[in-house]
């Protein structure tokens, strides 16, 4: 697989005095290396010693790295290389806490026995304060069968529990809600909406996460129907919203008008058909979608879209392309057309880098990781569960997009993910939306 992601973190030492540092950044460049976060851990008279965040293409680029840094000498020293990412993975990134502390009898006999029974009775007599009484209406079940685990495809839902723990975590951090992993180990659609059927009482919403088309589809639409609380496939909607709000401010930029744009989608999988979905929902005409698998097409034909044969007949005809097909480098430079937009969106390698589009000539480019779900799926979750909504809708879908365009700086694509402004505009806008479909 190319464009690897390999992250690393060097503690450098080097003399205080002004320009040693510039020569350990020259000598990381120097091997292609990309600096991240710097964190200066010592500021001495003497010398300085900082933790660098540096990802490179692969491992030998990282010796390269070591044997560029060692080789300036002079009082610059690699004290350690450490994985950060997996040091932030050990004992799993999430845990259940108590939000009360038990400190006395009292204190155990109000939130245990004896006293939990006066709850259950009054949600016995009034089933509706279930939500008020217990955090079932803060907790979303993130459910995945481990079939589509970002572009790595079908590796199982243990080896893909890292990806929904880190969706957990955001939901957390942005939006405060307790996201709950449930990893299947079937991918049979029956089995699987049978089992979260059985589950959902305990949740406010489900998310599914990293299901693969087409099942992803089918079992989608079967518990949306068949489920009293809002079910959304992220990987799906989320990236849809997170599309159409990145060429809405694309098209802004350059002055565009988005139902007047050419747009081709590349993988018209769980991503790529619901992107195209949203785009003729929103109005835009001619959106031509591609893909290898004949029925993939045929999906995107059903729903009234349309299709071009081949990549090279797409990238020569649109003028926006998006790609979500998982297979890194797909798109070569010399495709790339003058002042074309191109959002290579698979994950944790791009169908083509960014500075590659934009060195061939596109006017904006973006990767999985700049225009990602995340912008979407926290105040999508969190609107829906304030408003009390049954289901998530187009509505309420365009109105995460449009809130996050009106939340996006001029030049930028979407805005920071670390931005808590935008996961509570997305929130307001999703729970308006909602109230305003429930004539509330
Ligand atoms: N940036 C984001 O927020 C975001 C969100 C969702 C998915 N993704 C990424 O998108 C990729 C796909 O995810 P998915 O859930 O849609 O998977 P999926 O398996 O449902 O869809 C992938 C589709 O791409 C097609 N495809 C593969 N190689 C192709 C090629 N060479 N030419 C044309 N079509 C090709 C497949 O046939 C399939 O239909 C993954 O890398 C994932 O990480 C990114
Ligand atoms: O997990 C992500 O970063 C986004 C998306 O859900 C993906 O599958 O790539
Ligand atoms: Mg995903």
């Amino acid at each position: 697989m190319q464009n690897q992601h390999f992250i690393r973190n060097f503690i450098v030492e080097t003399p205080s005095k002004p320009g040693n540092f510039a020569k350990v950044a020259t000598a990381i460049g120097m091997a292609e290396g990309d600096i991240g976060d710097i964190t200066t851990l010592k500021s001495g008279a003497l010398t300085t010693v900082r933790d660098i965040t540096i990802t490179c293409k692969s491992e030998a680029q990282f010796q390269s790295v070591i044997a560029n840094i060692e080789a300036i000498g002079n009082g610059v020293k690699i004290h350690a290389v450490t994985d950060d990412v997996l040091k932030a993975h050990e004992g799993g990134k999430i845990a259940m806490k108590s939000r009360l502390d038990v400190r006395s009898l009292g204190d155990l006999q109000r939130i245990y026995t004896p006293g939990v029974a006066s709850v259950c009775m009054e949600i016995v007599n009034n089933p509706e304060k279930a939500n008020y009484f217990t955090s079932i209406g803060s907790s979303v079940a993130i459910v995945t069968d481990g079939t589509a685990i970002l572009g790595l495809g079908n590796i199982g839902s243990v080896a893909g529990m890292p990806v929904m723990e880190g969706k957990a975590v955001l939901l957390d951090q942005f939006v405060g809600l307790s996201g709950i992993p449930i990893l299947l180990n079937t991918s049979d659609p029956d089995e699987i909406v049978e089992t979260v059927k059985h589950i959902h009482q305990g949740f406010g919403a489900i998310l599914l996460e990293d299901i693969g088309s087409p099942h992803c589809f089918e079992i989608e639409e079967r518990l949306k129907a068949e489920l009293p609380i809002p079910v959304m496939h992220d990987d799906q909607h989320g990236t849809a919203v997170v599309a159409l709000a990145a060429i809405l401010s694309a098209c802004k930029s350059t002055g565009v008008d988005v139902k007047d744009a050419v747009i081709g989608q590349i993988g018209l999988g769980a991503a790529g058909l619901a992107i195209c979905r949203m785009l003729m929902a929103y109005g835009v005409d001619e959106v031509y979608g591609l893909d290898r698998q004949e029925e993939a097409k045929q999906r995107l034909v059903n729903y009234g879209g349309k299709t071009i044969p081949t990549l090279e007949e797409m990238m020569e005809t649109c003028d926006i392309i998006v790609a979500t097909t998982g297979v890194a480098g797909l798109i070569k430079p010399e495709m790339i057309k003058k002042g074309q937009i191109i959002l290579a969106l698979s994950n944790p390698n791009p169908e083509i880098l960014p500075n590659e589009a934009i060195a061939a000539g596109a006017a904006f480019a973006a990767d999985g990781r700049s225009v990602n779900n995340v912008i979407g799926f926290p105040g999508i979750f969190k609107g829906a569960l304030d408003a009390g909504a049954k289901e998530i809708t187009y509505s309420m879908l365009i109105a995460a997009a449009q809130a996050i365009v009106g939340h996006t700086k001029p030049g930028e694509l979407i805005p920071n993910p670390l931005d808590p402004t935008v996961h509570h505009l997305v929130a307001r806008a999703v729970e308006e939306a909602a109230n305003k479909e429930m004539n509330l």
